[in-house]
């Protein structure tokens, strides 16, 4: 099984001497490669010790920087890491649906005649 790394750690690594980036939850270790990656060091050095899967995908990146970068991938981000975004996002679905839900209920409760009787 691939090593788990936490953010924490990729945290320390931040530096163009040692710099680690996360990509698709994925950790590579890029200190070597930032001198002749094509798009440049300071592109790397910008999500130092970050996730930097956004960018990368911004950048539209070919199937031949993916197998590039196999060779410096070091471990998986750590599961806890992952989650952490995940729980906001379920909490807000949970919300929208739960205000659909009362919306149709009070029509149906309105149109049922549910209020005083005349
Ligand atoms: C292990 C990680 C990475 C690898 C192996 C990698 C590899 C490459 C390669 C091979 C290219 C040449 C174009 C292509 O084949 O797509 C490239 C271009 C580029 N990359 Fe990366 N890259 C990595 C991460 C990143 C990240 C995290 C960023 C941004 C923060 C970035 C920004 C760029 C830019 C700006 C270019 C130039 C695009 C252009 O000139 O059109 N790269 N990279």
């Amino acid at each position: 099984m691939a090593e788990e790394i936490s953010l924490a750690t990729v945290k320390k690594h931040n530096k163009a001497e040692d710099l680690w980036i996360v990509i698709e939850n994925k950790v590579y270790d890029v200190t070597k490669f930032r001198l002749e990656h094509p798009g440049g060091e300071d592109s790397l050095v910008d999500v130092a010790g970050r996730d930097g899967t956004k960018e990368f995908i911004d950048v539209g990146h070919s199937l031949e920087a993916r197998k590039i970068m196999k060779k410096f991938y070091i471990g998986d981000l750590a599961a806890a890491d992952i989650k952490k975004k995940s729980p906001i996002r379920c909490a807000h679905v949970g919300l929208a649906l739960g205000a659909v839900f009362l919306g149709f209920a009070l029509i149906y409760v309105i149109k049922r005649g549910g209020g005083p009787k005349q």
